[in-house]
Parts: C-alpha cells; sequence; structure tokens
C-alpha cells in the first residue's frame, strides 16, 4: 500500500504598499473575507489562508508598508513576516509583490526593495482597470523582464487575472531563494524606480483628472467642511427616518410572538422565561438591527468611495489643535463602529504618544451598542416632531448632538492626555489619499451582511446569555406572603438593584436601571436588553405586549432619561475594550486609567445632567 503523499505547505505572503489591493487579492485567492477598505491602513494584523483549489498553498495577507524600515507598529508586523523575525513562524517560502498600476512610479520602489530580499517574487499589477480607465498604458513583459520575475496583470475586485496569477504562485514555491542582494542608497533606489516606470509607460494617461476635481470640491476650505457636516447630518435623520417602518415590523413580530406563547403555553416559569426573560430581553435589542444597517449603509458607501480619507484631511486642523494628527481620524472613524477594530486601528500611528492618546479616546467615540440605548430612550422622551420649519426631525437631531457631545469630550480629553504624556509637538499630517471609486454594490452589501451577523451572533450569544441568567435572578427567590411589590422586588436581582441604587441615586438611576447597568458591563447593549427584561418581569400581566419605549415613557422622569444618556456618552462598560487595550498598550497600567477616566466622566456627566434638569423641570 502506498503511504498517503504529503505535501509540504508553501507559505507565500501578499506585501505591497497601502491600499493596492493586498486584501482584496488575498480573499479572491481564498475565499475569505478580509477586511478590505479604500484607505491605507486597512489591514493592521497578518491573517492567513489557504488558497482554493491548492490547499498547500498558504497565502498571507500583511498590512502595507512603504518600505522594509518599518515606521509604524502596523508596518513592523509585515517586516517581521518577512525577515522571520516573529517567533511564531518562519520566513515565508515566495511572496506575491502587489503594484498599484495607476501609481507605479511610487510603488516600483518598494518591488525593487523586496526582490533584493532573495525571496522568490512574482508581481500582481492590479488595479489594471483603474488604469486603463485613465488611459495608463504599461508594457507588462518589458517590466517583466526589467525586474527579473513574472508580472501578472490583475483586477482584485473583479476577479481577472486570477487563474494566471494562481499558477505563477504555484511555480514559486519550487524556486530556489537567491541570496539577498545590497540596495542602492534610497534616493538611488528612488530614481531607479522612477526611471524604470517611465520605460514600462507606454502611454501616461489623462492622470487621476476627476480625483482633481473633486479634490478641488471635497477639500475646498469652506465647501469642504460644510459639505462633510451635511453629509453626516443626513445620514443621522436617516438613520431615525428610514428605520421606522422595519423597526416596527420586528416589533410587532416579537410582540406577536410573545402573544401567541401566552395563548398556547401554560402560565408557569416555561411561559416566563421565554417571554419576560428571552423574547422582552433579546427582543428590545434585535429591533435596532434596521437602524445599525442605515447606518454602515453610508459608513461603507462613503468609505469605499474614498472620501473617508478627505473627511480625515478636513478633520486634520481641528484635530492637531489638540494635539493630535489627522492619522488619528481612521481609528477613530472605525470605533463608531465599535472601539476594538478602532483601537487596533491605532497601529496605523507611528509617534507611541500619539498612539496612546488615540486608543484613550477611542472608547468615547459612539460605538454601535450604543446605539438601542441612544434610540430607546430617544424614542421615550423625544417627541418625534419636526423643528426648524417641519425640515428637520427632533430625534435625529438629539441623536446627532449625542454622538457631536462624545467626539467634542474626545477632543478634549485627548488635549489633556496630550498635554500629560508629551511635549505636545504637531506630528504632520502623513495619509495618502486614495483614488475615488464608484462604491461596489456588492462590497456594501457583504459589509452589511457581516454587520447583521456580528450583532445577530451577540443578541444570541451574549445577550442571550446574560438575560437568562438575569430571568433566574429576576424570578427567585419567590416574594414572601401578602407581598405588596412586583415579585422581583423580593429577587436577588431586586436585592442587588436596590444596594446600587443607593451609589446612583444622586444620578436620578432607580433601582432597575442601576440593576441594568451590571449585565450591561458584558457589553453596553446588553443594558437595553436587561431593562427589557426586568421591566417584563415587575409588570402585571396584562402589560405584557406593551413595548419598553413606554414603559419607560411612563416609568422614568425626563431627568432621568436625560442623565441616562448623559452616562452612556461616556459609559465604560465593556470588557471586550479593556481587554483589547491591555493587549494594545502591553499591561494593565493603560486600561485602568480608561476605565477609572470614563468612569469618573460618566457619573460627573450623569449628575451634572440630572441636577441641571431638575432644577429646569421644577
Ligand atoms: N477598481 C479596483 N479597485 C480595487 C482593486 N483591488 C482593490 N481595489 C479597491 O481598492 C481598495 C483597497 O483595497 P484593499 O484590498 O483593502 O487594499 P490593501 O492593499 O489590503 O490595503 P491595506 O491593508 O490598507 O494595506 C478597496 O476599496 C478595494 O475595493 C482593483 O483591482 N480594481
Ligand atoms: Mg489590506
Amino acid at each position: 500500500m502506498n503511504a498517503p503523499e504529503t505535501v509540504k505547505t508553501l507559505r507565500i505572503a501578499l506585501v505591497g504598499n497601502p491600499n493596492c489591493g493586498k486584501s482584496a487579492l488575498f480573499n479572491t485567492l481564498t475565499g475569505l473575507r478580509q477586511k478590505v477598505a479604500n484607505y491605507p491602513g486597512a489591514t493592521v494584523e497578518r491573517h492567513s489562508g489557504r488558497m482554493t483549489g491548492a490547499s498547500h498553498i498558504e497565502l498571507i495577507d500583511l498590512p502595507g508598508t512603504y518600505s522594509l524600515t518599518p515606521k509604524s507598529p502596523d508596518e513592523a508586523v509585515t517586516c517581521d513576516a518577512l525577515f522571520g523575525r516573529s517567533t511564531l513562524e518562519a520566513r515565508p517560502d515566495g511572496i506575491v509583490c502587489v503594484l498599484d498600476a495607476t501609481n507605479l512610479g511610487q510603488h516600483l520602489r518598494f518591488a525593487l526593495e523586496l526582490k533584493a530580499t532573495g525571496l522568490p517574487m512574482v508581481v500582481a499589477l492590479n488595479m489594471t482597470d483603474l488604469a486603463r480607465r485613465e488611459g495608463i498604458e504599461i508594457d507588462v513583459e518589458g517590466l517583466a523582464k526589467r525586474l527579473g520575475v513574472p508580472v501578472i496583470e490583475t483586477v482584485a475586485v473583479r476577479k481577472t487575472g486570477i487563474a494566471e496569477i494562481k499558477a505563477a504562485i504555484g511555480v514559486l514555491g519550487t524556486a530556489a531563494e537567491h541570496a539577498p542582494t545590497d540596495l542602492p542608497p534610497l534616493r538611488q533606489l528612488q530614481r531607479d524606480a522612477r526611471a524604470m516606470a517611465r520605460d514600462v509607460t507606454l502611454a501616461e494617461g489623462s492622470g487621476h483628472k476627476i480625483t482633481r476635481q473633486l479634490d478641488a470640491l471635497f477639500l475646498h476650505p469652506v465647501a469642504g467642511p460644510i459639505i462633510l457636516f451635511s453629509l453626516l447630518f443626513v445620514m443621522f435623520q436617516a438613520v431615525f427616518s428610514w428605520a421606522e417602518a422595519p423597526m416596527d415590523m420586528i416589533d410587532g413580530g416579537v410582540a406577536g410572538l410573545q402573544g401567541w406563547l401566552a395563548d398556547t403555553l401554560p402560565d408557569g416559569w416555561v411561559l416566563s422565561l421565554l417571554n419576560d426573560g428571552i423574547l422582552a430581553g433579546v427582543g428590545s435589542v434585535v429591533i435596532f438591527l434596521p437602524q445599525i444597517l442605515i447606518l454602515f449603509t453610508f459608513i461603507l458607501a462613503l468609505e469605499s468611495s474614498g472620501y473617508l480619507v478627505r473627511a480625515a484631511y478636513l478633520m486634520d486642523r481641528l484635530m492637531s489643535s489638540v494635539g493630535l494628527n489627522g492619522r488619528a481620524f481612521i481609528p477613530l472613524l472605525s470605533s463608531f463602529a465599535c472601539a476594538i477594530p478602532g483601537i487596533m486601528a491605532a497601529r496605523t500611528i507611528a509617534d507611541p504618544k500619539d498612539r496612546l492618546t488615540t486608543i484613550l479616546i477611542a472608547p468615547l467615540m459612539t460605538c454601535s451598542a450604543r446605539l438601542p440605548v441612544y434610540t430607546l430612550v430617544i424614542a421615550a422622551f423625544i417627541p418625534n416632531e419636526s423643528v426648524w420649519g417641519g425640515m428637520v426631525g427632533l430625534q435625529g437631531l438629539v441623536m446627532f448632538g449625542l454622538y457631536l457631545s462624545g467626539i467634542v469630550f474626545a477632543l478634549l480629553a485627548a488635549f489633556v492626555f496630550k498635554r500629560l504624556l508629551s511635549d505636545g509637538q504637531r506630528q504632520p499630517f502623513l495619509l495618502e489619499l486614495p483614488k475615488y471609486q464608484v462604491p461596489h454594490l456588492r462590497y456594501i452589501f457583504v459589509g452589511l451582511l457581516e454587520r447583521t451577523k456580528v450583532f445577530l451572533r451577540r443578541a444570541g450569544t451574549i445577550i442571550l446569555t446574560a438575560m437568562i441568567i438575569l430571568w433566574v435572578l429576576g424570578s427567585y427567590p419567590l416574594p414572601p406572603e401578602g407581598a405588596t411589590e412586583p415579585d422581583i422586588a423580593y429577587s436577588y436581582v431586586g436585592i442587588i438593584g436596590k444596594a446600587l441604587a443607593t451609589v446612583f441615586a444622586p444620578l436620578g438611576f432607580n433601582w432597575e436601571i442601576s440593576v441594568a447597568l451590571v449585565p450591561g458591563l458584558a457589553a453596553r447593549e446588553v443594558a437595553v436588553a436587561a431593562l427589557g427584561t426586568v421591566y417584563a418581569l415587575s409588570g402585571d400581566e396584562d402589560m405584557v405586549a406593551d413595548s419598553l419605549v413606554g414603559l419607560l415613557a411612563s416609568g422614568w422622569t425626563l431627568p432621568t432619561a436625560l442623565a441616562f444618556l448623559a452616562w452612556y456618552v461616556f459609559a465604560p462598560q465593556c470588557l471586550s475594550t479593556i481587554a483589547v487595550t491591555k493587549r494594545e498598550t502591553g499591561g494593565w497600567k493603560w486600561p485602568l486609567v480608561m476605565l477609572g477616566y470614563l468612569f469618573g466622566l460618566a457619573y460627573l456627566a450623569a449628575f451634572l445632567t440630572y441636577r441641571i434638569a431638575l432644577a429646569f423641570s421644577a
């Protein structure tokens, strides 16, 4: 009998300048879904996957870098991987150097540097669709001859040239490694690269004409900021007005299910667990999915069009006034989805003090887990009216204000941290502006699908578990004979809540809120689910169908509601953020600083809001 043939795994790294399409190519070659985005620095970690149709080939997607002398932590990841310096893995067997065909003069320099490492190499000349559109013509054979490696034209997002590049990668493994060669000094190398680009460019093309015209508008000192703020404003209006119908549908669906269960199942703990524990809790969070998807449709479209980096450029002046540089914009922007990718994206910031400051303020950006909290309270307390001549929805305006407060306090905090941490010197804005592109619908669709999966997975795991535990603690022990309050008041939840309420009473928080903050430590939106469950357990039987919005509107005062919103602008409750901060800063010091300052600010803000609102409503 023959022993099964063992094929050696070949490890091939994808390398190139930032934003040239490495991750897009990686995804097409492996069928995986790594983050692809139209700005430099989308990838900050190494990811690997098997090439489809050739499972012995392991492809490694790396952060983009401009040279082999790393300037920031993400570039260091790439260089360590290429030189086998990482303790975890050896040097790759070969590299695919991805080049942007519309930017050959700049990108070839890095190709020459890579070639000098001696590793077997093939070049993927990517973005050839854009090059063609701009009228750029490249002598591919001439380029291959000069570089001394195969050059394959690709369009990573349209799967053009993929079979060819796969074949070339297959051959790479059999090629022998050369001895590394010495490189000429940087300037000489740059000149060589430019000369080579000139030689192989048959037609220069029209240049980035559209890009220049659009930039004249979007980067205009007056028109630019106006356009940016209008876009953000429309975005928040849309989050409220477009989401109404689908939210009503989900609400109706959950209520219908609860009603059906109440009619079908006998009264008892099973019914209570299903209706008051699971459906009331998880349902009150799932209802916010439409709003999150609308927000992300906007963000994904703006990002893939190339506009977001322009926004960073516009914000640079504002950010530099607090000592941050525009580089921090992308990490901070990512934090609107979730602080975790935001904190990781801070790796693209070269200056360690700037990086630390950015990490510390990232949780002040309104992450999507806060959206359920905000919307719930807004829906209960802010009338659904239009202001300013019917032009602007009041609820969207309040939401815009809450996002804005997060940003303003983040800038203030950055100002303080920068003063404390360093001499406050300003770093120049260095971020390559990507090309404008028509957003790919498929890309947006895939992005939304990912968000939906993450959101529902959280609802089905963290939130579901928290709600079951909360239901148990909220249902037992049973009340004594002749109890006057709702049963839950005598349960463990009631006991814990009343103890905590003394701490939170100065903020106007009742015991139901206080107890909801505890499971909310796992993730912010769990607090909403917890309120759903606590109120469902407190309610009498006829009230099951009443929505959480209605219960809050009748149960809370306006000052309490406003204080609760103020608390959540800062709300340090998110264990994963603390954990990732510990990993990225290499110790407990900074996560504890983060926790402390956010907690202090949250308490102070809620306290002041409550007192001021009380004074006004008196
Ligand atoms: N038109 C066109 N767009 C492309 C092509 N390849 C990638 N893109 C787009 O270019 C942008 C950058 O792609 P990524 O794959 O994220 O680039 P990257 O090299 O991984 O970038 P970093 O991780 O930041 O270094 C995305 O908006 C892609 O959709 C291509 O061949 N043609
Ligand atoms: Mg990438």
